[in-house]
């Protein structure tokens, strides 16, 4: 039995000889990245969705008109929630629905998406127990399609300034919903445009004239039965996006539309009908339906990198272009050292980008349970870490799928790759739950307060015990036996603490000399967001060395330390200034570091296909004939481009109508 278990008959020989090379059992590795029960699990709803036809695409996505992919959509989320019970063991869990939908419905959106990752789980954390069975139970139940309509035209960052209001009429125990300008105007949320019927809507609680910050009600948006939308509401879709089309983002407006007072989410603050307020026990309690979405965010982002990485590095298997030896005929375009470091560390990426998500999501789970107890300590630690994870993972993502993207020359930049779609949609993972920018900021916010606690000795939280421990003058890098490359990791830690003392300290002087606080964060702010970044790079690489280490099987050890090795001089490299400005780095360390990586390089190379190969992507849910696990790429891209609909005809409408024309008067110009 073959270690690589994609193995099949009719295969491209190129992949299967290179899948004879495994040095490990991907069925094994599948399970340490997915985690061994939600890997068979992927494996077993793969194969039923095959088998259901109703749940395939009518035709490719990229040759359908915006509305025809909605319709398209709706259509398979219709049909795979009628069958959920036959193909899925647990409904209720949200990684195997999403893995389901990511096969039958791939990721250009839905009509269900925000409300099984926004509208669910903020009924979820803050509806109180009569609400949950008023809405929860019938948005579980699909008797509903909700969405979460907080950003505005004209803010979406800043939530103070968002200037919907929901205005308390204790005479009719109502609130009185209204959109007092155009900038106050929903914008952006997912499936509002033309599938949602309630809406979660932020919007300012205002009591005799005070108001009381932003909060969240439950709003009916359009009739459950003709679905228009109901008096006092306008609502409609914000036109295309790059990417995302299949889903209809959308605009809302309310003209003085009344709710009843219950329709505010009460589970921690509250109004009477006296129109007394009860305060939340944290001041951000309201905000978790976001931290939710930041922490799925991350294992998303990194499969949709795994997703480019085995589409790229498949297809550098099967593609061959120039000679390396003059004579020796043309090479698998893998075999060239600058294609293997453009692909190899993307691979890595994708990896531990996978692990974190994992961590990101046990952490939640705890902040959530604590929360339902009126616990709230652990999250603002929850919210530093999903506030950097979510701006390095989507900003190194989208940059690592930019280099799968070239590194399939041509033929990456059609959409037959199938890259361009997912790039499209993980670069909007930049900007949506919280512009990247301004996410670093609050981790960088949580670390200044780290840094004041360090002083006195203390810890702010187990992600940043770290600054508590002295640094080092010098790396041992290259100094002394790699192992389990300690040093590297040390040198990771070295640079982020370096930064982060260093940016606390300018921050102190320029106050000391009478600048205000907020003026001194402006003048540092690239600074600050920096040592965000590198606190955020340290816990990744952090996170690859605790998963490595708690790996049982030898052989998928061994693999993966030779990627986790490749992460760290890899990164190091990219960071190595910072290691540089205080000598920790000498430059005969930093030239040891590139010689490893090369090294790595061709250790990691036998074992590309199988790397891949272990994520497990079953061909519908890759969508791509560039990244197809048999191989045959070449026929399958001249069988795509035949499906175009500018083929359709020999010749089209427009030539008749004006090229014809043209070039008739230009030669009965050029014949006078
Ligand atoms: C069919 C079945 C399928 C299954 C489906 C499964 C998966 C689906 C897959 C795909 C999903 C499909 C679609 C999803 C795509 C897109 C959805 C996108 C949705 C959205 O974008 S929703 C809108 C998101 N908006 C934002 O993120 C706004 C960003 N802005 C903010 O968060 C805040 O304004 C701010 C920047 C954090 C500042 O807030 P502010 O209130 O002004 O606070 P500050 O004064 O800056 O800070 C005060 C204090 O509070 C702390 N703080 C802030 N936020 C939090 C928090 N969330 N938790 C805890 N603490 C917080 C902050 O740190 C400060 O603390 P101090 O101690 O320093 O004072
Ligand atoms: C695909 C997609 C799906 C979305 N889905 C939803 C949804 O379902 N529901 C919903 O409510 N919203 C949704 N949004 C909206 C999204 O959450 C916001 O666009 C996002 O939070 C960024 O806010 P903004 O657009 O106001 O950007 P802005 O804040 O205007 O950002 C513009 C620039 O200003 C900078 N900036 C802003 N404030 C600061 C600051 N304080 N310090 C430094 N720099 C700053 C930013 O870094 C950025 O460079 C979605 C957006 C997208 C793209």
């Amino acid at each position: 039995m073959p270690l690589n278990k994609e193995i099949q008959p009719g295969d491209n020989d190129e992949l299967t000889r290179e899948r004879l090379q495994a040095t490990f059992d991907t069925q094994q590795m599948a399970a340490a990245l997915w985690g061994s029960d939600l890997a068979r699990k992927r494996r077993e709803l793969a194969k039923k969705v095959d088998k259901l036809t109703v749940l395939h695409d009518s035709k490719d996505m990229s040759f359908m008109t915006r509305e025809e992919k909605l319709s398209e959509n709706a259509r398979k989320v219709v049909q795979m929630f009628a069958h959920v019970a036959d193909i899925v063991e647990d409904p209720s869990d949200d990684a195997e629905m999403f893995h389901l939908s990511s096969n039958a419905i791939g990721h250009e959106g839905h009509p269900f998406g925000v409300h099984f990752v926004m509208f669910i789980p903020a009924l979820k954390a803050q509806a109180d127990d009569e609400q949950r069975e008023k809405w929860l139970m019938p948005a579980l139940g699909l008797q509903l399609i909700g969405t979460y309509a907080q950003t505005e035209l004209g803010h979406g960052t800043n939530l103070r300034a968002l200037e919907t209001m929901a205005t308390f009429d204790k005479a009719t125990d109502e609130f009185v919903i209204h959109t007092p300008t155009v900038t106050a105007l929903k914008w952006w949320p997912g499936s509002l445009g033309k599938s949602s019927n309630h809406a979660v809507v932020s919007a300012n609680l205002i009591i005799d004239g005070k108001s009381y910050g932003h909060h969240n009600f439950m709003v009916q948006i359009r009739d459950e039965n003709t679905h228009k939308p109901l008096k006092g509401i306008t609502v409609g879709d914000i036109g295309p996006k790059m990417a995302y089309n299949a889903s209809d983002n959308g605009f809302l407006g309310f003209d003085h539309h009344r709710i009843p007072r219950r329709n505010m989410l009460m589970r921690h603050a509250k109004v009477d009908k006296n129109g007394v307020y009860t305060k939340p026990p944290h001041a951000k309690i309201g905000y978790s339906a976001m931290v939710h979405v930041r922490s799925v965010m991350i294992g998303h982002q990194g499969m949709f990198l795994g997703s480019a990485s085995t589409i790229a590095i498949r297809y550098s298997l099967v593609r061959r272009q120039g000679e390396i030896k003059e004579g020796s005929g043309e090479v698998k375009i893998l075999d060239y050292q600058t294609q293997q470091h453009r692909l190899f560390p993307q691979l890595a990426r994708a990896y531990v980008f996978m692990f974190a998500g994992k961590e990101v999501r046990e952490l939640y789970q705890k902040v959530l349970s604590d929360m339902e107890k009126g616990e709230t300590t652990l999250l603002a630690d929850l919210h530093a870490l999903t506030s950097g994870l979510k701006s390095v993972v989507t900003h190194l993502c989208v940059a690592g799928m930019e280099q799968c993207r070239m590194a399939c020359g041509g033929h990456g930049y059609s959409r037959a790759s199938g890259i361009p779609e997912i790039w499209g949609v993980a670069v909007g993972g930049c900007t949506y739950e919280g512009e990247n920018m301004v996410m670093l900021l609050q981790l960088a916010r949580y670390l200044m307060k780290a840094v004041k606690e360090t002083k006195k000795g203390k810890s702010l939280g187990r992600l940043v015990d770290y600054l508590l421990l002295p640094q080092d003058r010098h790396s041992l890098i290259g100094r002394v036996p790699q192992g389990e490359y300690g040093p590297h990791l040390a040198a990771f830690e070295h640079i982020a603490r370096r930064q982060i003392f260093k940016v606390a300290d300018e921050l102190t002087k320029l106050q000391d000399k009478g600048m205000s606080k907020e003026i001194a964060w402006q003048k540092k702010a690239v600074e600050l967001q920096r040592a965000a970044r590198l606190h955020t790079r340290f816990y990744l690489a952090a996170c690859f060395h605790r998963k490595v280490q708690s790996v049982v099987d030898g052989r998928i050890r061994e693999a993966l330390a030779d990627l986790y090795h490749l992460h760290l001089n890899y990164e190091l490299l990219d960071m190595v200034n910072y290691a540089l400005e205080d000598a920790y780095l000498k430059a005969d360390q930093v030239d040891f570091i590139r010689e490893d990586m090369y090294r790595l390089l061709e250790t990691i190379r036998p074992n590309a296909i199988s790397l891949v190969d272990a994520f497990e992507f079953s061909d519908r849910e890759l969508r791509s004939v560039l990244g197809r696990r048999d191989g045959h790429v070449y026929e399958n891209l001249y069988k795509w481009a035949k499906e175009s609909e500018l083929n359709r005809a020999d010749v089209l409408p427009y030539f008749d109508k004006y090229l014809k024309p043209m070039m008739l008067a230009a030669r009965q110009r050029s014949n006078i």
